[in-house]
């Protein structure tokens, strides 16, 4: 069981330049095991190489270079404004939709660029699935959301659809709670259930990419650690990637962290070392609560 100490990071009193840093994550109490991974063994799945991003003439992203291994967590830190969702959209291009947003730089998804004229983006959409922050079921039932992805391929059969719409409930650990009410309003869910139906809903065409933007942070604790226990289960299957503003909800599901600050990549690296032994000064400044 994961610890269920949600509140906002304790910050370190412990602030003097010379003292050693009292990180305010305790990586042990957290629960997590060390995975002992590391970076030049992972099989890569996203990587982007220079990319810059600028919304009319304000630059947000600057020059961003990393890359992001198949099937494991990866959590985007930093402090409010540093760009952390604006990355997050690029990797299935919903910045397209931002009016004046303009992108130079790549993002390789399994080596072919994303930006190319040949990329179909309901196909990159389809590979690369998003969860936004509030729950977004449509006014439909419970088994339209998740059947509809796979309507919208032109698959109807109903044994087929009864099949993905079982497995992608239990998929979302939501299967239990709603199995006997499956022709209900998806919008007479709780906020927590209909997180989990929004997962059920991006993972029923198997993507292989699941975005996560603040997946948790409109839901009370007991749903928030529904959502952390999913994403476990999940990380097998899925390359997921997680933007929260919760640092110890980055140090209990992700593999690998990213932090960001004012538009650039600051550090990344395994979860483990980066909230234990953090290489840059600033990515120390901020877990141990100096700025953010
Ligand atoms: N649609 C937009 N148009 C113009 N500027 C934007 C737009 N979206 C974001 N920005 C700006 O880009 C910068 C990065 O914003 P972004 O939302 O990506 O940061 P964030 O780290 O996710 O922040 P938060 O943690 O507060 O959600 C900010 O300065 C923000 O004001």
């Amino acid at each position: 069981m994961m610890s269920l100490d949600l509140e906002k990071p304790t910050m370190s009193a412990n602030t003097t330049s010379n003292a050693t840093p009292a990180y305010s994550i305790d990586m042990e109490s957290l629960g997590r095991q060390n995975r002992n991974l590391n970076m030049a063994d992972e099989d890569i799945c996203l990587k982007t190489e220079h990319l810059n991003l600028f919304y009319g003439q304000k630059q947000a992203l600057f020059d961003i270079n990393m890359s992001i291994p198949r099937k494991r967590v990866t959590a985007f830190i930093g402090p409010s404004g540093c760009g952390k969702s604006t990355l997050l959209r690029t990797f299935n291009r919903m910045n397209d939709l931002v009016d004046g947003c303009r992108i130079n730089g790549q993002i390789l998804l399994d080596g072919n660029d994303i930006f190319d004229r040949g990329m179909d983006i309901t196909n990159l959409r389809r590979r690369v699935g998003m969860v936004f922050q509030k729950p977004n079921p449509f006014p439909k039932s419970i088994y339209e959301n998740v059947a509809y992805g796979l309507r919208l391929q032109g698959i109807n059969k109903k044994r087929i659809l009864d099949e993905v719409v079982e497995q992608s409930l239990k998929g979302a650990a939501l299967w239990d709670e709603v199995k006997d009410r499956l022709h209900d309003s998806a919008l007479g869910l709780s906020g927590g259930q209909q997180q989990r139906l929004v997962i059920a809903r991006a993972i029923a065409i198997e993507p292989e990419v699941l975005l996560l933007d603040e997946p948790a942070s409109a839901l009370d604790p007991i749903s928030t650690l529904k959502i952390e226990e999913l994403i476990h289960e999940l990380r097998d299957r899925f390359t997921i990637l997680i933007v929260t503003h919760n640092m110890q909800q980055a140090a209990r599901v992700s593999d690998y962290t990213a932090f960001m600050y004012l538009g650039k990549l600051i550090e990344h690296g395994d979860t483990d070392t980066l909230f234990t032994n953090p290489k840059n000064k600033q990515t120390e400044d901020y877990i141990t609560g100096r700025y953010g």
